[in-house]
């Protein structure tokens, strides 16, 4: 479902709008009501972000999609561990003129972040750093735990990307890496693991991330980590 043009408002009854963390204190841990999170997807044009986030909620894949304009909105519900869990996932166009207007609705109470490469495209892949600056501008706070994809592995004689070179980068910036590809029917389960990973995370963080929120110290420390990576030795 498109939502380039959907008031901020309609959103207000599932996402907190002032803090990433406000809609998870709605709920109590034994509560009926869904745990929601909020999961967005970024990274350049032509990576695969729609492929992977169709593959994930609707379990196919998409041969010709058009280029996303705005935000597309997809939401998948599962249990975990007895507790309903909403992961709601927004597939964000990227192209910047396609982007522009809608950045700031991006950012707002987000609860993790999934940045997108493509292996077969040194440049997707040398853009990461580019789309951290973006959430760092948008303040996405340091406990939103953020992971990397490298997606089209099925295209093997083209590969740009070594893995050893995106496993160095991630563990740089000290996120988790996963490749896969979304057009690969064998993937469907890993494209699959790799959402319930971050839904398990950000459930199971949720009693600690709330009693981070006063601690500024480690705010801090986590700060100077993002912005100043460790130099990657390969
Ligand atoms: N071979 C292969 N092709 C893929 C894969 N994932 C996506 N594609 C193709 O790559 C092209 C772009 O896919 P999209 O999902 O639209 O890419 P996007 O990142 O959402 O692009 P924007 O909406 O412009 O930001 C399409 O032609 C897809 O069919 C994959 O895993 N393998």
């Amino acid at each position: 479902m498109a939502i380039e043009n959907k008031p901020e408002e309609d959103f207000s009854t599932v996402i907190g709008l002032d803090d990433s963390l406000e809609l998870s204190s709605h709920y109590d841990y034994d509560s009926a009501q869904p745990w929601i999170f909020k999961i967005i997807v970024i990274g350049d044009s032509n990576v695969g972000k729609t492929c992977l986030t169709c593959r994930f909620c609707g379990g196919t894949f998409l041969e010709n999609p058009e280029a996303t304009i705005g935000v597309d909105f997809r939401e998948r519900s599962l249990e975990l561990d007895g507790v309903n869990i909403k992961l709601q996932i927004w597939d964000t166009a990227g192209q910047e003129r396609f982007r522009r207007s809608m950045v700031e609705h991006y950012y707002r109470s987000v609860h993790a972040v999934i940045f997108v490469y493509d292996v077969t495209s040194l440049a997707s892949f040398e853009s990461i750093p580019e789309w951290i600056d973006e959430c760092s501008r948008h303040s996405v706070g340091w406990m939103v735990p953020r992971i990397m994809v490298g997606n089209k592995c099925d295209l093997k004689e083209r590969r740009e990307v070594s893995t050893s070179a995106a496993q160095c980068f991630a563990d740089s910036y000290n996120y988790p890496l996963f490749e896969t590809s979304a057009k690969d029917p064998a993937e469907k389960e890993h494209v699959d693991s790799i959402f319930l990973t971050l839904a398990y995370r950000l459930k199971s963080h949720k009693p600690m991330r709330l009693k981070q929120l006063s601690e500024g110290s480690s705010m801090q420390l986590w700060n100077q980590r993002e912005q100043e990576p460790t130099m990657c030795q390969c």
